[in-house]
């Protein structure tokens, strides 16, 4: 059948009360009302397949643990099951002492004396009695004139009257007790008031406090908006007698939700009926019941709570009251549903995530700022009422990514897992990277599809992101700038100073040496990159900021750079830029893998030039490309002023070969130059050694073979090399001194080898000028490596021995 073109046909409207001078949409609710759950009974009733025994003491625990106090716990004259659960609690003492017993019972004696007998023994307990009032249930379902709803209640009150006290007198039981004319909304509001007037005078003990009697005034079938439930509640309380013996509690059902499955009406019909003069609420946990529901206490006490109001119950976990109602009801709680629903702590929309991204940074400083002058740290933020975190949640739901996200809320993201804070031109360029995915694939992005997104696109997070170019290891020092040179202006470096650059990167996954310089450590890389991979930028815009906090806080970088060779306006102006990232303990470190990580992306799959060595060594191939080869070819990191000493050698090689040197003799050169890796013997080699400890210092014993002689040294001094030298000078005429040492390990695990350098100085007797020479070694032992490469070093001398005495 369609719907109706008239339905003034077929529905009456409701008729509301008249109260010109109600008093109730002036006041504000300052205090928490007295809550009844009745999940347990209301609840329980509405479910298609009923609580058993141990859900119900489940749920039971769980208002327990929340802090309420009244809880109707079964109509008890209704099923075995019912009975024996009202039983079991008290039996198993599973009441606290503060703890009301609600059950509930019809106006019918022998189901009233069921009632009262399912709670026998128990500390505190309501009987809670109801028949219902309206015309439409006189008439149709009791059959009953006012006359005798009036004396069904007032001889059924009576009754429950005879048993409590005979059963308070038997177990010292404190009973309260409950009347409700159930459909209350639907009766004439006189009459409903004359049916209580008759039930507390049937009763006869109202009294104040504990002794009071309670008349619940349940919209059993919500049938008009909340704002004349209020008038009929503020009726009530101001026509019923001695009002002070009296709680009056309300009981709103959900029938004028505001659709099929978000149904919170009853909160609004509450909300007004306790300002119209309401004390106590009867509802479920997240508003089951019949139909369309019971007011939902969750969100009542959370109204509360929101506007500073205590609301006497705990939710501080919010999500283990979800779970423990939900496998009890075995019903969802909605997605939307306030405070407790998995998306009422979310913003997807750009806006809103901009807003609160603003308000979480504005809070900040607002609570530093409140707390410094001992002022309480009010929460005030867009779009979320509540802080998820009173309620046991986290902030990582609150912003999620989808098309309609935009920039804040990504950043935020960022922000929260990576302790990143992008800044505001880098966060639009990666909005576009996570909007092009979001909108393509239709679907929301995760967390880890974000943070995935970004390291990829930043080739930021470790090697499983690398890009092509990786910084391997590098060095920054500082150069005076000669006289002539103009300061460039935009650094920290003093005005006559330079900085070099000297690094390891990875080019392709082979390793090269690169060498630039720059009136910072960026533009000095900036400008290794454009020597010798052709690359050519320019940094637009430089940020930082400190990650972590003490001795662990690292520096973060970005940088945006454009296409190099550009006039600074064109380059300003430039619509093509790419941004980077770095992260690193070193702050310069971090503006080089930021400025790495921004070409990695600007380069895409463009071929880089290769090392050409064969070439020759003219102009075009400098002493960081000999590095390089020796690196690539035997992966020894040579250090910079050793670099330069190899490169003079090959200079003069390649004059001496016509300016031509293939990259096989360059690797040979090396190692006949400083016996690395030859058969050929070096002058003075090493045989064997030991190292022990004497009385804190070490004394070394080494055979060598000196131009083909075997002879021992004896020495001691603070480490093996400092003892050798100690004993090699005390065999030559002059002095022989360590100028530098370094070493680094090649290879990796069980394999790894050390890689020792060093330069030393000799000033021979009678010679002007003191010579330096390098020697290099690598050894699974890292002492045996240095030692060899300090005898390496003194082979090349014209050593003049002091004549042997007794053959050593
Ligand atoms: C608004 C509410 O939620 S009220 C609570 C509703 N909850 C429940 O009904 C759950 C538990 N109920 C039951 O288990 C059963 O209904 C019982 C045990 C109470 C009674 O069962 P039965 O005796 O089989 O009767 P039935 O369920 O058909 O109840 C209807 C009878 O009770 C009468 N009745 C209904 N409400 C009341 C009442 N509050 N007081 C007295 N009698 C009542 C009806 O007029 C009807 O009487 P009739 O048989 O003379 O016509
Ligand atoms: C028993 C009464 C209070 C009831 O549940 C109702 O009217 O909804």
């Amino acid at each position: 059948m369609p719907m109706l073109a008239d339905p003034s046909q077929k529905y009456k409207p409701y008729t509301p009360l008249n109260i010109p001078d109600r008093q109730w949409p002036s006041k504000v609710q300052r205090a928490a009302p007295i809550w009844l759950s009745t999940d347990l009974r209301d609840g329980n009733q509405a479910l298609a397949n009923p609580m058993t025994i141990e859900q119900k003491t489940i749920f039971f625990k769980t208002l327990i643990k929340a802090g309420v106090k009244e809880i109707e716990v079964a109509y008890p004259a209704a099923s075995d099951t019912d009975f024996n659960f009202v039983r079991g609690l008290i039996e198993g003492g599973l009441v606290p002492d503060d703890v009301w017993l609600q059950v509930l019972t019809p106006a019918r004696e022998d189901l009233i004396k069921r009632t009262i007998d399912s709670v026998a023994g128990s500390k505190r307990a309501i009987i809670h009695m109801y028949n219902a009032t309206s015309p439409s249930f006189r008439n149709v379902v009791f059959r009953n004139s006012k006359e005798k709803t009036i004396e069904l209640a007032i001889t059924h009150t009576k009754i429950v009257r005879k048993l409590v006290d005979e059963a308070a007198a038997k177990y010292g039981t404190q009973f309260k007790y409950e009347y409700s004319p159930e459909t209350f909304t639907q009766t004439e509001p006189d009459f409903a008031i004359e049916v209580c007037q008759a039930v507390k005078t049937a009763w006869g003990k109202a009294g104040l406090g504990d002794e009071r009697i309670t008349f619940n005034l349940p919209a059993t079938v919500e049938i008009a908006p909340p704002n004349h439930y209020a008038d009929q509640i503020e009726n009530f309380c101001r026509k019923i007698s001695e009002r002070e013996k009296i709680i009056v509690s309300l009981h709103p059902h959900n029938d004028r939700g505001t659709s099929i499955i978000i149904t919170w009406q009853g909160v609004a019909a509450a909300e007004l009926g306790m300002l119209a003069g309401g004390d106590r609420i009867e509802g479920c946990f997240f508003g089951n019941g019949e139909r369309t529901g019971n007011v939902d206490l969750v969100t009542l006490a959370l109204n509360l709570y929101t506007q500073g109001v205590a609301p006497n119950l705990d939710f501080s976990d919010i999500q283990s009251v979800i779970d423990a109602v939900v496998a009890c009801n075995d019903l969802p709680v909605h997605p939307r549903h306030p405070y407790a629903g998995e998306l009422v702590f979310t913003a997807f929309s750009g806006s809103h995530q901009d807003a609160i991204k603003k308000g979480f940074e504005a809070q900040r400083v607002r609570h530093a700022e409140a707390e410094a002058k001992g002022e309480p740290k009010y929460w005030d933020m867009p779009y979320l009422p509540i802080d998820p975190a009173d309620l046991g949640c986290n902030y990582e739901a609150v912003i999620r990514v989808n098309a309609q996200s935009g920039k804040g809320g990504i950043a935020y993201l960022i922000q929260q897992h990576l302790g990143l804070d992008l800044p505001r031109k880098m966060q639009v360029a990666f909005y576009q990277v996570v909007q092009e995915v979001a909108d393509r694939e239709a679907r929301e992005m995760s967390v880890e599809d974000i943070t995935t997104a970004f390291r990829s696109n930043y080739h930021f997070g470790g090697s499983k992101y690398e890009g092509r170019l990786a910084l391997k290891s590098f060095k920054i020092s500082a150069e005076p700038l000669p006289d002539s040179a103009a300061d460039d202006g935009d650094s920290d470096v003093p005005a006559d100073e330079r900085r070099l650059f000297d690094g390891t990167i990875s080019v392709d996954g082979v390793v090269r040496v690169i060498r630039g310089d720059g009136n910072g450590p960026l533009s000095a890389l900036l400008d290794a990159l454009r020597t010798h991979l052709d690359l050519d930028f320019s940094i637009r815009e430089y940020s930082e900021h400190a990650v972590g906090e003490g001795s662990s806080v690292k520096a973060a970088s970005y940088v945006e750079l454009v296409r190099g060779g550009q006039e600074v306006k064109e380059a300003r102006k430039s619509n093509e830029s790419w941004w980077g990232v770095g992260v690193d303990s070193d702050i310069a470190g971090s503006g080089l893998r930021a400025v790495l990580s921004a070409i990695n992306t600007a380069i895409g799959d463009r071929v880089l030039p290769e090392l050409k060595l064969s070439v020759g060594f003219n102009s075009r191939s400098g002493q960081a490309d000999v590095a390089s080869a020796v690196l690539q070819s035997l992966e020894l990191e040579l250090p910079r002023r050793f670099q330069s000493s190899f490169f003079e050698i090959v200079q003069r090689t390649a004059r001496d070969s016509s300016d031509n040197i293939s990259y096989t003799d360059l690797i040979q050169l090396f190692r006949d130059t400083y016996h690395y890796g030859t058969q050929v013997p070096s002058r003075i080699s090493l045989k064997n050694f030991t190292l022990d400890n004497v009385g804190g210092r070490k004394e070394l014993k080494v055979d060598l073979i000196w131009d083909g002689k075997d002879r021992q040294l004896v020495a001691d001094g603070t480490g093996a090399l400092s003892s050798i030298i100690t004993s090699l000078n005390s065999q030559i005429e002059g002095t022989l001194s360590i100028k530098d040492y370094s070493e680094h390990s090649i290879g990796e695990g069980s394999n790894v080898e050390a890689a020792s350098f060093v330069e030393l100085a000799y000033d021979a007797p009678g010679q002007p000028k003191r010579v330096t020479s390098w020697g290099v070694s690598s050894d699974t032992d890292i002492t045996a490596s240095g030692l060899k490469a300090l005898l390496r070093a003194a082979s090349s001398f014209q050593l003049i021995p002091k004549p042997l005495v007794n053959g050593h």
